[in-house]
């Protein structure tokens, strides 16, 4: 898999769900996350499909969070799991051959994740983020840069990316970069957008 640049994660967002598909579509964003984690499965699966038909046939690849069952509803188009949820191989027996990313979050997982062969690894949080329940400790730019050096697949950086140390993660040689608050605590999402498009594809 070619690497992809901006990977946006829906986490209550300020927007509408279907303004931020729109505008992912629109402005040709890779990757497009729905992690929300207090809906119930009839909300999340009305959302999931809502996003599946704007990003259809589109750039925008459609990423559905935690849960293998709705993703294969909502013929997602990648399937991301954490440490914490089922493994590869028990998602594999739901969604069948739908690409999936793994998290990881010290050198340690980040060889056990490619040996299981997954599309792309997310790696962090490399800064501190509140963002997630139960955060682990934050990884920090020079183990990012180790695993950006091991990995064949794409990694992406993840946990605390502002404008403020976009520059940082950037230089460390990341071509992935996944945001949540930067782009959900806001209601100029599509401007964000544009500015963090032109930033990232500028390197
Ligand atoms: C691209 C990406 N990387 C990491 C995560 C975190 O997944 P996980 O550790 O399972 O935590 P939750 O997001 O489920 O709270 C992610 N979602 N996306
Ligand atoms: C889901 C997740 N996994 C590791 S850090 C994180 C949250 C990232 O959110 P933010 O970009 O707002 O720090
Ligand atoms: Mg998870």
């Amino acid at each position: 898999m070619e690497d992809f640049g901006l990977y946006i994660i829906i986490t209550n967002p300020q927007s509408s769900y279907r303004s931020i598909a729109e505008s992912c579509v629109e402005r040709g964003v890779k990757m497009l996350q729905l992690r929300e984690k207090s809906l119930s499965d009839k909300e999340l699966i009305r959302l999931g499909k809502e996003i599946r038909d704007i990003t259809r046939g589109s750039e925008t690849s459609f990423v559905m969070n935690d849960r293998a069952d709705i993703a294969a509803i909502c013929e997602a188009d990648f399937l991301h799991l954490g440490q914490d949820d089922m493994s590869m191989e028990e998602a594999r027996k739901i969604v069948g051959d739908m690409k999936i990313g793994l998290s990881t979050h010290s050198i340690q997982q980040v060889k056990e994740a490619l040996v299981q062969k997954p599309d792309y690894i997310g790696f962090g949080p490399v800064y501190p983020t509140n963002a997630k329940a139960r955060p682990d400790q934050p990884v920090g730019i020079e183990q990012l840069k180790q695993v950006l050096n091991m990995a064949t697949i794409p990694v992406v950086a993840i946990g605390g990316i502002f404008p403020e140390n976009i520059q940082t993660i950037l230089s460390a040689g990341a071509k992935n970069i996944a945001m949540v608050r930067h782009f959900m605590q806001t209601d100029q999402f599509d401007e964000r957008v544009l500015e963090f498009t032109n930033l990232i594809n500028k390197k």
